[in-house]
């Protein structure tokens, strides 16, 4: 939304924060899961009806816990990530962010780091950033190549944050081990979209929030704002304050 050019037409612009913030971060510990551990592939080796010798070394996984996870984006729900991997999984923390985090810091000993130490020394990489012009494709060829050949990455924030084709040779060429992503440049994907044509990548389509709970309480919300602004009064989670005045 073009915040300021809606307060300049006095126009109220509401949204609802904290709501998602546990939801999508479980969704992205998920994908984390799924990929590390190749839930989906296994899962359907076992439908096929294929599970009829013990698992063979070339299906095992990877670990999670006590690993390296670097979180670009340690807003609200990139935090939301790094409690669940620093208190539920022993995950050491590396973080990079606009400006530093204090509480994650002290919450969950996250470690702030430029972009480029964080990608070589990370076992997972989680992308948390907004979509603005500087995060457009802040993950590209440059930055896949810094990755260890052994780590995942995961995208849970926008699609356009990822330069899709660099993603596409990464995980051809075995840049990288492997990837998750909720989030494609162009949603719904295509089902040509190259990137699902590999083995070694989850996707899912966008159900960062999409849980029966968080779905309503999104709602919910979103009706209280609506309400109190076609009463003239100030909703509960106005992102333009200012023109109410002070
Ligand atoms: N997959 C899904 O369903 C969902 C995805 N999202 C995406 O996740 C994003 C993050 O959400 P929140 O944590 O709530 O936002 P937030 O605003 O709390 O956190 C974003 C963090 O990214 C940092 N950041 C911004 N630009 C940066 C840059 N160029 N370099 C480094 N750090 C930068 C900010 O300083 C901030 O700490 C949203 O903008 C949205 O795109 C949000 C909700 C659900
Ligand atoms: O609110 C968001 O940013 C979403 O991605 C919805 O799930």
């Amino acid at each position: 939304m073009d915040v300021a050019e809606l307060t300049k037409r006095n126009i109220m612009a509401t949204n609802t924060p904290g709501i998602l913030d546990d939801t999508t971060a479980d969704a992205i510990f998920g994908l984390m899961l799924s990929t590390a551990r190749r839930i989906p592939e296994l899962n359907q080796f076992v439908k096929d009806g294929k599970w009829n010798i013990s698992l063979q070394p070339d299906q095992y996984g990877v670990d999670v816990h006590h690993k390296t996870l670097g979180i670009i984006g340690m807003g609200n729900i990139g935090s939301a990530i790094a409690k669940r991997a620093n208190l539920g999984f022993g995950m050491n923390i590396l973080y990079h962010n606009r400006s530093r985090n204090k509480q994650a810091e002290e919450a969950y000993q996250a470690i702030y780091c430029d972009l480029d130490e964080l990608l070589e020394q990370s076992d997972f990489v989680c992308l948390m950033v907004p979509a603005t012009k500087e995060t457009e494709k802040l993950m590209g060829e440059r930055q896949f190549k810094k990755m260890k050949n052994t780590a995942i990455f995961i995208n849970g924030s926008r699609g356009k944050n990822v330069d899709e084709d660099a993603l596409y040779d990464a995980l051809q060429n075995k840049d990288i081990l492997a990837a998750g992503i909720d989030v494609f440049t162009e949603e719904p994907t295509n089902p040509k979209n190259p990137l699902l044509s590999l083995k070694n990548i989850v996707t899912l389509p966008h159900i960062g929030s999409s849980t029966t709970e968080c779905e309503y309480n999104m709602s919910k919300l979103a009706a209280d704002n609506l309400k109190s602004g076609l009463k003239g009064e100030k909703p509960p989670s106005i992102i333009n304050p200012e023109i109410f005045g002070n």
